[in-house]
């Protein structure tokens, strides 16, 4: 018999689900994939059952190909993609798509919760109303689909819902709350004085737990259905980027985590919840209590490099086509793209931006495109870094993760643009580990996060910067840095022509 803990990490484009014992050895690992649907620009949603359909597949097949005991398993924690709503009706009953991280059509929202609170919103939450967030969202629903809003009685965020119905019981962490700006970060409860503006019964939030809280065991509904035990606990789980910051060590302001998923994000830990970054950056409750985390998100990070893979590589292999850009140059032959596909959330908070290679040449072949796509998403990250240095910060190390850090190439072409040294996790699936972390501590296993990160959080490749691509990368970066100004208004016409024309 080993026992074990199951982290559960709720992407946007799969569920992973991560066996780890007691010594931090992951013994199995298994995944699954949803899909994304964008019915219309600026949409991004998925169905909420498809998270419990695709979790509850990849638990089946480590009780039956990897072969772990249902005894064994004796908690699991959760890591969930950020801000999607999801309501339910008085009978637990999803009431429409959930509308995701990703989905920027609230827009007119976002513009009237400046308009009736203003600063007094960044004081409270620590952060803008932006699109993505949680309440822009809500309040659309409100607006467009009131006989929804009416009935809803829960608002739940993705993993939540998925523990939900693994145990039946309501529960949201205080990490994942901070991202439905709904949270009084000072006094770490609901706000009433947001709640009031807007006309949103306190009820439809549910009860604040921690992240290494005890939120029920295994139901024996869902026992029946994946064959887990009814004695294995659960324990609440944190946000994505909060997860992957636990399982990568991020335990000081020195160490910084670039992260790699669907979207892309530069992480700093935050000892003090006095720290306001006037929501140019996101400020965070962490998944380690009584701490605190401020990010800059790329909205399509890994996106980008899906989007350009489907369209101009469907049939090919992943791994090949990305290797295909070791075939090009330090600045992809003197191509540059920018990653705003989907628009952009930080530094520029801007939902109509649109993406572009700029400068592209007759003699440029399909590797110098996939070259800039993964170099254009770092020149991103490198302006959310520069939001960092620009306040005093200086990193020592940058912790990769995510699908991204699958690949060693991208990970120098970050050493070379951050000009910084990159360390890789001996495994990849920083979120996931995270939360086995989450449930290890909740269990007893460890004391603390601190405690628990020491036996289970390791690092494997280490990538140096290179000085002369530096020297090449602070010059393009310069370019680079010139496509939002150079390309709003032109991007921001298509946008509208777009919506005009009803064109998908
Ligand atoms: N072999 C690879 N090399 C580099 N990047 C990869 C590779 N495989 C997948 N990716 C990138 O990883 C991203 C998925 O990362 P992941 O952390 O799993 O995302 P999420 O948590 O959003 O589901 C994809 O969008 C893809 O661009
Ligand atoms: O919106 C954010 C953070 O604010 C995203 O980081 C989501 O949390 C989705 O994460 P991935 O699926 O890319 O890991």
């Amino acid at each position: 018999m080993t026992a074990c803990v199951l982290g559960v990490d709720l992407g946007t484009s799969s569920v992973k689900v991560s066996a780890v014992t007691k010594t931090g050895a992951i013994i199995a690992q298994e995944s699954a994939d949803f899909p994304l649907r964008q019915p219309q620009p600026g949409y991004a949603e998925q169905d909420p059952e498809d998270w419990v359909s695709a979790t509850t597949i990849a638990i089946v097949r480590l009780i039956l190909t990897d072969k772990l005991k249902p005894a064994d398993i004796k908690g699991i924690s959760y890591s969930g993609q950020m801000h999607g709503l999801v309501l339910l009706d008085a009978a637990n009953q999803v009431l429409r798509p959930a509308m995701l991280w990703n989905d920027t059509r609230s827009t007119k929202q976002r513009a009237a919760i400046m308009a009736k609170m203003g600063q007094r919103f960044i004081e409270i939450t620590h952060n803008q109303p932006l699109e993505g967030f949680t309440l822009p969202k809500l309040l659309w629903v409100k607006e467009n689909q009131p006989d929804i809003f009416a009935q809803a009685k829960t608002m739940l965020l993705p993993k939540d819902y998925l523990r939900f119905r693994m145990t039946g019981k309501l529960a949201m962490d205080y990490s994942d709350a901070t991202g439905t700006v709904m949270l009084d970060v000072q006094q770490q409860q609901w706000s009433q004085e947001i709640l009031d503006a807007f006309d949103i019964p306190k009820s439809l939030c549910p009860p604040l737990v921690r992240s290494i809280d005890d939120t029920g065991s295994i139901s024996a509904w869902y026992a029946a259905y994946s064959g887990l035990a009814t004695t294995t606990r659960t324990f609440a789980g944190g946000a994505d980027n909060a997860c992957g910051a636990v399982g990568a060590g991020i335990d000081s302001p020195t160490k910084v985590l670039s992260s790699i998923g669907t979207s892309g994000v530069i992480l700093k830990y935050e000892p003090a919840k006095n720290t306001n970054y006037q929501g140019v950056l996101q400020f965070e409750d962490h998944a380690i209590p009584d701490a605190f985390y401020s990010m800059g998100v790329t909205l399509a990070a890994g996106f980008s490099l899906n989007w350009f893979k489907q369209t101009f590589a469907a049939d090919e292999d992943f791994t090949a086509v990305v290797k295909s850009a070791g075939k090009s140059t330090v600045g992809a032959n003197g191509l540059l793209f920018a990653p705003y596909i989907v628009g952009e959330r930080a530094p520029y908070a801007d939902a109509d931006i649109r993406g572009s290679f700029i400068g592209i040449d007759g003699i440029h072949q399909r590797h110098d495109f996939v070259r800039a796509v993964l170099e254009g998403i770092i020149f991103s990250f490198q302006d959310l870094l520069a939001q960092y240095v620009a306040q005093g910060s200086q990193f020592e190390t940058v912790v990769s993760i995510g699908g991204g850090a699958k690949s060693a190439l991208w990970q120098q072409i970050q050493a070379d643009i951050f000009n910084t040294k990159v360390v890789s996790l001996a495994n990849e699936q920083g979120p996931g580990l995270g939360a086995a972390m989450l449930a290890a501590v909740g269990l007893g296993w460890f004391e603390t996060v601190s405690e628990c990160t020491k036996v289970f959080v390791h690092f494997k490749d280490v990538f140096l910067p290179k000085p002369e691509n530096v020297a090449k990368y602070q010059k393009l970066h310069a370019l680079y840095q010139q496509i939002y100004p150079s390309t709003k208004a032109i991007t921001h016409g298509l946008v509208a022509y777009r919506r005009e024309n009803n064109a998908q």
